[in-house]
Order: structure tokens, then sequence, then C-alpha cells
């Protein structure tokens, strides 16, 4: 692991980083904000997975969470949200499919399926890198994120409850088989058969859902997002969590739109809740 920039923060350590990555088979960045808590002993985590077009670095600048991680002495960590410098040809051509737009998922179909698996990047390698280079709780790790992220912390902790232990998200792409963003990632990286898709649906898995979240899962929902009934439709996740019987709370707050003006307002609500969780017991 290389260190590419530290810089002193609430009393704490934020941190940028370079590794080479078996998963992606490329070097992949990442950063880690390590709370002052840090220094005495390992601390819960949080990872949060951004969304389309950002990086390692747009959490830790726009959303102003160390302030709070820091009250809290939880660990902030942040993957970048793609494979970089593949080489496939046309990967650069969009903004919302190829680079930057990895989808936390792992592709099946040529040419993505060598480099794209954000899923297992995330999950295992970049999870043990941490648990093995950071003062970090092994059992007491949390997931959230924003939008394309937002779909990834959902489904990485729908389908590993006993590795996340809270999820919560901003805007999340929250049913992307049925909208244009998750129609072209999933039919490019997964392949037209749609059955192949469910696993990497929120609204799906909670719909054949197997193990609740008991202390709840947490959205907040901006009704000025531009994209919010095209792209995001969170009302086909809250019917499925009401047929689950999955407790969830979703907010829904009047001239909020998608970006990070409104992260960075909903931020400290989402730092206590996976507080509350991962300190429990
Ligand atoms: N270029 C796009 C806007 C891209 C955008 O809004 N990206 C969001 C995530 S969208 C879903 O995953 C984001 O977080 N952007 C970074 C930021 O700093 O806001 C367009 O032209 O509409």
């Amino acid at each position: 692991m290389e260190l590419i920039s530290e810089h002193a923060c609430f009393g704490g350590i934020q941190g940028f980083y370079r590794h080479a990555s078996a998963e992606i088979g490329l070097p992949m960045r990442f950063s880690v904000f390590q709370p002052p808590q840090a220094r005495l002993g390992p601390v819960p985590v949080l990872m949060y997975l951004a969304g389309l077009t950002c990086t390692e670095e747009t959490f830790m600048i726009k959303a102003g969470a160390q302030r709070y991680a820091a009250q809290h002495g939880i660990m902030l960590v942040a993957p970048d949200t793609s494979p970089r410098g593949t080489g496939i040809a046309g990967v650069a051509d969009s903004w919302d499919f190829g680079d930057g737009a990895g989808f936390y998922l792992d592709a099946t179909q040529a040419p993505w399926a060598s480099n794209f698996r954000m899923y297992s990047y995330v999950l295992h390698e970049l999870r043990q890198t941490i648990l093995k280079q950071f003062p970090a709780q092994p059992d007491r790790i949390g997931i959230f994120g924003h939008s394309m992220g937002g779909h990834g912390a959902l489904v990485l902790a729908l389908r590993n409850p006993a590795i996340f232990h809270s999820v919560s998200a901003f805007a999340p792409i929250a049913a992307p088989s049925h909208c244009p963003w998750g129609q072209k990632a999933f039919g490019n990286y997964l392949g037209a058969d749609q059955a192949a898709w469910q696993q990497y649906d929120a609204t799906a898995l909670m719909q054949g859902l197997q193990q609740p979240f008991p202390q709840g899962i947490l959205i907040d929902q901006g009704l000025g997002d531009k994209f919010l009934t095209e792209q995001l439709m969170p009302e086909r996740f809250e019917a499925a969590c009401a047929q689950a019987q999955q407790p969830l709370t979703l907010r829904r707050h009047a001239g909020y739109d998608h970006g990070y003006y409104f992260i960075s307002t909903m931020i400290e609500d989402h730092l206590a809740f996976h507080h509350r969780i991962l300190t429990a017991n």
C-alpha cells in the first residue's frame, strides 16, 4: 500500500492511498479518515460508496463527514468508483458507464469482466486491506453511499448481513433493473439475461429478503432531485421493505437536489445512525 497524501483533520488523519488490486488487476486508489480514537485502539468502520463520475476524493472533500466521524470515533473508508486505466475501447465515452461508473458489481461480460469487479473488490480486498493496515474493528463495519453508491451499499449489505451491520443511503438508485442508468450498466456488464441482474437490484433483493436488518435502514431523498422519477425510484424499494417487514426510514426532503449540498446537510444523521448500531452491545 502506497501513501499518496496525509492531512491532519478534526484531530485525526485524512489519508489517500494506492494499492495493487488482485480483484481489479490494476492499481486502485482509496481514502481513509482515521478518527482521533484510532490512536488508542481499533474503531468501527463505515465504508462509503460514491456515485457516478466520483472518485475516492469526492466524499472526503465534499460531505463534511469527518467532523462527525471524529466525534463518534468512526473510521471512514471510500474506494474509487471504478477501475481506472483499463484501456478498454470506449471506457471513457460516457459519464454514466465505464470509467467512474463501476456500479459495485462483478461484470460477467467481455470486455468488462477482467477488471470491473467492484463488488468483490469492496467486499473482500478493500475490507481486508483496511483490517490489516488500519486499527479497524472487523465485527463493527457499516456501509452507506450515494446514488450509484447507494445502490452498491444496499446490495452489499443485503447480500452480506454478517459483514455489514448497518446500512444507509442518500438518493440511491433503488431499482436499477427498471431505470435507464441501471439497464445500461447491467445490460453491458451482466448481459441481456435479466435474471442475472436480480442479485444487484436492491428492490429485487428486498423482495427475497432472508435476514432483515432489525435496526432498520435509513434513506434520505431530496424532492428537488432531477433524477428522482426516472432513475432512483425509492418508492419501489419502500414497497418491497413493507412487504418484507424490513424497518425502513425513508425521509423525503422538499427542495433538496441530488448533490453534495444535500448530502452534507444530512450527513450528521447518517453518522449518528451508524454509530448507534455499530456500538450497540
Ligand atoms: N455529469 C452529470 C452529473 C453527474 C452526477 O450528478 N453525479 C453524481 C452522482 S449521480 C449517481 O450516481 C455525483 O455525486 N456527482 C459528484 C458531485 O460532486 O456532485 C450531469 O451532467 O448531469
